[in-house]
C-alpha cells in the first residue's frame, strides 16, 4: 500500500535532557486509520508534533505526502490537519471567523460551502455568530476539529479526541471519522482507550517510554487481547497433567493446586465446555473457577519483559 508518511530514525531529546523519543521508524498507509497506544508521557503527543513541524526532531526525516516536513514546511503542513489535545483558539473570535481564518493561514482560497459543510456535520452552524468563549468545552473540542478540516487535509491528526468528552460527542466523532476515511483521508489518532482503537483503527502502534514496541493489524493485536486464563482450583492437587487432557495444553500451576487453560475468546469453540465435560469423566473435581481477560496492560508488560530480558 502507498506510504502516505515516512519516519525514518526520528528523535527527540528536549532541552530537559530527556529523550522522549527513540529511533522511531513508522510507515502510515494511505487512506487508513493508524491508532497510537500508549500510558500517559509515553510520547504520542512528541511524536504528533514533530510529524506536524510543532517540535523539531533532533535527528531524523520524515516525509508527508512527497514533502520532507523540515525542508519543505509549507507543502507539508498543508496536507496535515491537526486537532491538539489543548483547546488554543482565539476566545473573543466567533466559530465562523474562526475556522474560515485557519482555512487561510494554510493558503487555501475562501470556500464559504466547504466551511458550511464542516460546521454543519459538526452540528455548528446553528453557533456559527457565536464567540468561542461562550461555547461548552465540547463545543469547542468540536470547533478545533472543524479548524482542523478547514483546508481540507488529506491526513488528520486526533490527539486524544474523546479524552473527556461526552458519549454523544465520542459518537460523533467516531462517525465523522469513519466518513473521512471513506473519503480517502489518512487518519492518526491517539488514545489511552483500547475500545478506541477497537472501534476504529486499521492497524495499531504501542508506544512505551518513546519506544514504539510494536505496530501490528488492529485484527492480529485484538486475537492477542482476546486471549482468556481459565483458572480452575482442584479439589485435589494434581502431581502432573492427565494425558486425556493434552488436547487443551493446560498447565498445572501453585503445587498441582490450580489447573490453567489460556484459550482464545474469539472462537466460537474456545475447548473450555469440552475441557470441562473431560474432567468431570475424569473424576478430577474443583471447589472454584474463574476467567481473566489479558488487557493491553498485560501486553505492555509482557513486552517491556521481553525488550528488558527479563525472564516473563
Ligand atoms: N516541552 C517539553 N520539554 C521537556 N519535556 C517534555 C516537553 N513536552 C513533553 N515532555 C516530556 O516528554 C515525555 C513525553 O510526553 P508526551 O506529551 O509526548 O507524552 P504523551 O504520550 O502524549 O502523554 P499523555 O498521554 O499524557 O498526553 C514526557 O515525559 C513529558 O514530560
Amino acid at each position: 500500500m502507498q506510504p502516505v508518511i515516512s519516519i525514518e530514525g526520528l528523535t527527540k531529546t528536549y532541552k530537559s535532557g530527556l529523550q522522549a523519543l527513540k529511533p522511531i521508524d513508522l510507515t502510515i498507509r494511505k487512506g487508513e486509520i493508524f491508532a497510537l497506544l500508549g500510558p500517559n508521557g509515553a510520547g504520542k503527543t512528541t511524536l504528533i508534533s514533530v510529524v506536524c513541524g510543532i517540535v523539531t526532531p533532533t535527528t531524523g526525516t520524515i516525509v508527508a505526502d512527497g514533502h520532507d516536513i523540515q525542508t519543505e514546511y509549507r507543502q507539508a503542513r498543508s496536507k496535515i490537519g491537526l486537532v491538539p489535545q489543548e483547546l488554543t483558539t482565539d476566545a473573543f473570535e466567533t466559530v465562523l471567523a474562526t475556522v474560515t481564518f485557519s482555512r487561510g493561514l494554510f493558503g487555501k482560497a475562501p470556500d464559504p460551502k466547504h466551511i458550511e459543510s464542516v460546521l454543519r456535520e459538526l452540528s455548528l452552524w446553528e453557533k456559527r455568530n457565536d464567540k468561542i468563549m461562550t461555547l461548552s468545552g465540547g463545543m469547542k473540542r468540536r470547533v478545533m476539529i472543524a479548524k482542523a478540516l478547514s483546508h481540507e487535509p488529506d491526513i488528520l491528526f486526533l490527539d486524544e479526541p474523546t479524552a473527556g468528552v461526552d458519549v454523544e460527542l465520542r459518537r460523533d466523532m467516531w462517525n465523522l471519522v469513519r466518513r473521512l476515511r471513506e473519503q480517502g483521508v489518512t487518519i492518526i489518532l491517539t488514545t489511552h482507550y483500547i475500545e478506541e482503537a477497537e472501534e476504529m483503527a486499521d492497524r495499531v502502534g504501542v508506544i512505551l517510554k518513546g519506544e514504539l514496541i510494536l505496530v501490528e493489524e488492529k485484527t492480529a493485536l485484538m486475537k492477542k487481547l482476546g486471549k482468556k486464563t481459565l483458572t480452575l482450583n482442584l479439589q485435589d492437587p494434581l502431581q502432573t497433567v492427565p494425558p486425556e487432557l493434552a488436547e487443551w495444553n493446560v498447565t498445572l500451576k501453585n503445587e498441582g493446586h490450580e489447573l490453567e487453560y489460556v484459550f482464545d475468546s474469539n472462537l466460537e469453540k474456545t475447548g473450555v465446555p469440552s475441557l470441562l465435560r473431560k474432567l468431570s469423566d475424569l473424576g478430577i473435581a474443583f471447589k472454584d473457577l474463574n476467567t481473566s481477560q489479558s488487557s493491553l496492560e498485560d501486553i505492555f508488560v509482557s513486552l517491556v519483559h521481553r525488550d528488558t530480558g527479563a525472564a516473563a
